[in-house]
């Protein structure tokens, strides 16, 4: 053991019972700690090998707890929160047009933005998510409201062929998007922008084909609702005579950075399309259970070589923010619909929602993986609880038994985001209370919607 003097200074050390480090090389760590200094991983190590060479004022321990790398949820509509449990129990396109396009008519405005996106922030720290992936109104608002709470995004901005809220049509939303993009670009490492498309079945293809030359020329992502339900397919087929990937193909999307959401029914011809392309398919298994979409091929996609990351949706369709539902899924729907256990291991399940999920939303090497080099996203999960006892085999026990409850530290970029369980960066009660106005304001509107349809 090294003197004092001769360790290393660093901002902060980790540790944990367990590290998950979701790094081939280095696997679970039991007994161990991560440095961080100036927001990166510097050393993952034994408790031994860390604190025998590194020395930090702010130590948070470890026993019983788990220590791995942040969630990522890669495809959300952060301010929906504001519409959870609103419209329940209907079928993709009825929900959309006749509940969830009307009402955000009437109620979406930058203070509905700023709250319901503070809201999914506050759900998002508390429940062990570092970053996401949005697509929704005001971005600018979004941005501003990530920028405060300390997680990591990447926010894309709405584009759409129809009067949305804020625009009168899609020259309007292409123009700002664009100006999104380029306002946003290099303002804040945690931030990325890009442009969102809605989905093919609101956007016609010759704007799809403007987005996807911009992008590229902006270098920035791309997120899309693509191959959702089978009416999506048919209402393509029916215009096109293609699949709406094949339509993506068709006007050099493809070429860009995609995230694409849901990949329900993609064909076999199209996984080849985009197996190798900077193309990622984001399973959000719970939000196409409730709307009946259907179940993604997730175990072909990924056989097909298909990158794929894992999402909750808007908590209009999920009804919440938690990574650890789907994570469960992840690993559970598949078994089913193959009837063959082995399908999607609980070990691929996790690597969805950390280390393939951050190469999806296009933050590979930033984050995803306890490794020196990486920022410092990471979470604590405690298995103190007897829930967790017997413990066996951790991944197990993250996969299969670990729920929102159990995440007690979050630290994004070597801050601590939320301490014993505790969201340091964003004011509980005076959400609350925001929350609670707008609700309100609501409550009524959607009664008599409901009693409309
Ligand atoms: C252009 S902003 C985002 C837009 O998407 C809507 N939305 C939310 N969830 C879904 C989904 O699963 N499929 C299609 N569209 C969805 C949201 O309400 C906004 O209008
Ligand atoms: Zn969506």
């Amino acid at each position: 053991m090294s003197a004092a003097s001769d360790k290393t200074p660093v901002d902060m050390i980790v540790h944990g019972s367990y590290l998950v480090t979701m790094d081939d090389a280095k696997g679970v760590i039991e007994g161990g700690a991560v440095a961080v200094k100036d927001g990166a991983i510097v050393a993952v190590g034994t408790d031994a090998e860390i604190t025998g060479a590194y020395t930090s004022d702010q130590v948070i321990a470890g026993e019983g707890r788990v220590l791995m790398p942040g969630l990522v949820n890669a495809h959300t509509h952060t301010a929906m929160t504001l519409f959870r449990g609103m419209a329940d129990d209907l079928e993709l396109m009825t929900w959309l047009t006749k509940y969830i396009f009307p009402m955000e008519g009437r109620y979406v405005d930058p203070d509905f933005i700023k709250v319901g996106s503070e809201l999914a922030c506050w759900e998002m720290i508390q429940s062990g998510t570092t970053s996401f992936v949005d697509m929704y109104f005001y971005p600018e608002v979004i941005a501003g409201v990530v920028d405060k709470c300390g997680l990591r995004a990447v926010i894309t901005a709405p584009m759409i062929d129809f009067p949305s809220p804020g625009f009168k049509g899609w020259d309007d939303s292409f123009n700002a998007g664009v100006k999104f993009v380029r306002d946003w670009q290099g303002k804040n490492a945690r931030i990325t922008p890009g442009l969102a498309p809605h989905a093919p079945y609101t956007v016609s293809k010759e704007h799809l084909a403007d987005v996807a030359k911009v992008a590229i020329e902006l270098d920035a992502p791309i997120s899309i609702h693509i191959a959702e339900d089978k009416s999506e397919l048919d209402t393509i087929r029916g215009k096109y005579q293609q699949t709406s990937i094949e339509e993506l193909s068709d006007v050099g999307m493809l070429d860009a950075q995609v995230i694409a959401a849901h990949v329900v029914w993609p064909s076999d011809s199209d996984m080849k399309l985009v197996a190798g392309k900077n193309f990622a398919a984001i399973h959000n298994p719970t939000s196409n259970m409730k709307t009946g979409a259907g179940f993604s091929p997730v175990p072909k996609l990924l056989e097909a070589g298909v990158t794929v990351g894992l999402a909750t949706d808007g908590a209009a369709s999920n009804n919440n923010l938690n990574m650890w539902d789907e994570i469960h899924l992840a690993a559970l729907v598949h078994k089913g619909v193959a009837t063959d256990p082995t399908v999607l291991p609980a070990a691929t399940a996790l690597d969805l929602a950390t280390r393939m999920g951050a190469k999806a939303a296009g933050l590979e090497g930033v984050t995803g993986v306890l490794k020196s080099g990486l920022r410092a996203d990471m979470i604590q999960v405690s298995i103190d609880s007897l829930r967790m006892q017997p413990l066996y085999d951790v991944v197990s026990q993250l996969v299969y038994v670990a729920d929102q409850q159990d995440v007690v530290t979050t630290i994004v970029d070597g801050n601590v985001l939320m301490q014993d369980g505790k969201v340091l960066t964003i004011d509980e009660d005076a959400l609350r209370a925001r929350v609670l106005e707008i609700s309100a304001r609501i409550r009524a509107d959607v009664e008599k919607t409901r009693a409309a349809n």
